[in-house]
């Protein structure tokens, strides 16, 4: 069995794909009663390792630990993790509610929970809307739902925020704060720190498969020093008086002001005052955490003078005849309402519900812990699993589980 803890460990992870070396001796710690962002830029590996991390992938060094096992030999995993790689992979004919169904039955959860967890995620009133009509942001949302089936301990979810309208995005904030806030641990990835700061306690940020920062955004920024902006009648005149005085990170920034740091504007103010230069600007900048971000991960595919992409092309206006926009026929009609405003935080199921229930007749443990979950109905749509795959994999059941990895579906509780 695991431990309990929560914590997740990512010990000297590495990756390679032929020559592309995707994920390099990376490290971190991800502690339960936090929110930890993995952050990167396209293609910095935080798919893969992530998929390290659930057994999707194997690694070529290194390992990931999830209550100090591996994600294969966790007794119950579904319990234990509910994961969202991709918000893809549901059977368009099936309805959200039956989606939950499926899968609830997988785990061995109530049927109840399928409607427990949509009103958790806003869907309640979507649960008879078929998956297939459903928009990113509420695939997103479903995906979610289908890794709360089993009320896991730990939530890992890839690119959570991704299709969500602002409003989603505040919703997604308070509900994994409020998760992790209850002892849960919480692992999210994404390549905009815009996007995840205001929900991180910590991140892992990497470029090109390596670790450039593991800690607080407090810390992240406390590292840098805060500059002063300081637009002098003598530029000359000032940046002698300030060496004069000891003071000697100095810079010239590009509209002509000079940037000065490891000063307040006091002292600035004060060297100018007794050198006799006037100032007609001076402003205290703070640090711009989105800068320090692109500082740290900058360069991932260009090398100086050379880029892997060919430079964008501009944009061009449609040919002449490219049509206007037209307004909507006569009878259109707005689409109802699809989200309820789902509870601020995460709620734990009803009493009762901890109570395990046996799977359906026929559920037989796999050797590496996947369950054999009840067949599909015959117009399952999914493929076949792909190992070391982690951009593909639609989802797929193998044979003699309709259900594959779970973990790595349209969203996910885990592997059962
Ligand atoms: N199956 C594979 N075969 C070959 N190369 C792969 C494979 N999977 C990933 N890679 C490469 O590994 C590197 C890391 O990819 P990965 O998908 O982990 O990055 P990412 O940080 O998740 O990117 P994004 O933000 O775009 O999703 C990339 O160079 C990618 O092309």
């Amino acid at each position: 069995m695991h431990d309990g803890t929560g914590r997740i460990v990512v010990q000297n992870l590495t990756k390679q794909f032929g020559p592309v070396a995707a994920v390099q001796n990376l490290s971190f710690t991800v502690e339960p009663g936090s929110v930890t962002g993995f952050l990167g830029p396209n293609g910095a590996g935080k798919t893969t390792t992530l998929r390290m991390l659930l057994g999707l992938v194997t690694p070529t060094a290194g390992i990931g630990l999830i209550n100090g096992r591996p994600f294969s030999q966790l007794g119950n995993p579904a319990r234990v993790v509910g994961a969202v790689l991709e918000a893809q992979g549901f059977h368009p004919k099936r309805t959200a509610r039956n989606h939950l169904r499926v899968y609830a039955a997988a785990i061995g959860v109530p049927d109840s929970r399928a409607d427990q967890v949509l009103q958790l995620v806003g869907l309640g009133a979507a649960g008879d809307r078929k998956a297939g009509g459903f928009s990113l942001g509420m695939k997103q949302r479903l995906a979610l739902a289908t890794a709360l089936l089993g009320d896991p301990q730990i939530l890992v979810l890839d690119e959570p925020a991704n299709g969500l309208d602002p409003e989603g995005i505040a919703w997604l904030r308070t509900f994994l704060q409020s998760y992790a806030r209850s002892g849960r641990t919480v692992l999210i990835s994404s390549h905009l720190l815009a996007e995840v700061e205001q929900t991180v306690d910590q991140v892992v940020i990497i470029s090109r498969g390596q670790t450039m920062y593991y800690g607080s955004l407090d810390q992240l920024r406390d590292q840098q020093q805060a500059r002063v902006l300081v637009q002098p009648s003598d530029v000359g005149a000032l940046v002698a008086a300030l060496r004069e005085d000891g003071i000697t990170g100095i810079e010239q920034v590009p509209d002509g002001r000079i940037a000065v740091s490891g000063v307040e504007a006091k002292e600035v103010a004060d060297t100018a005052l007794k050198a006799g230069v006037s100032i007609y600007g001076l402003q205290e900048e703070k640090v711009d955490l989105e800068r320090l971000f692109f500082q740290l991960t900058n360069g991932q595919y260009a090398a100086p003078g050379q880029s892997q992409y060919a430079a964008p092309v501009a944009y061009q206006q449609p040919q002449p005849g490219y049509q206007q926009f037209q307004a909507p026929p006569p009878g259109y009609q707005q689409q109802p309402q699809q989200y309820q405003t789902p509870p601020s935080g995460y709620q734990q199921p009803p009493p009762g519900y901890e109570q395990y229930q046996q799977p359906p007749q026929g559920y037989q443990q796999q050797p590496h812990g996947y369950p054999l979950a009840p067949q599909p109905p015959q117009d399952n749509p999914y493929g076949q699993p792909q190992q070391d795959n982690p951009h593909g994999s639609p989802q797929q059941p193998q044979q003699d589980n309709p259900y594959g990895r779970q973990h790595g579906q349209g969203g996910l509780g885990g592997g059962a």
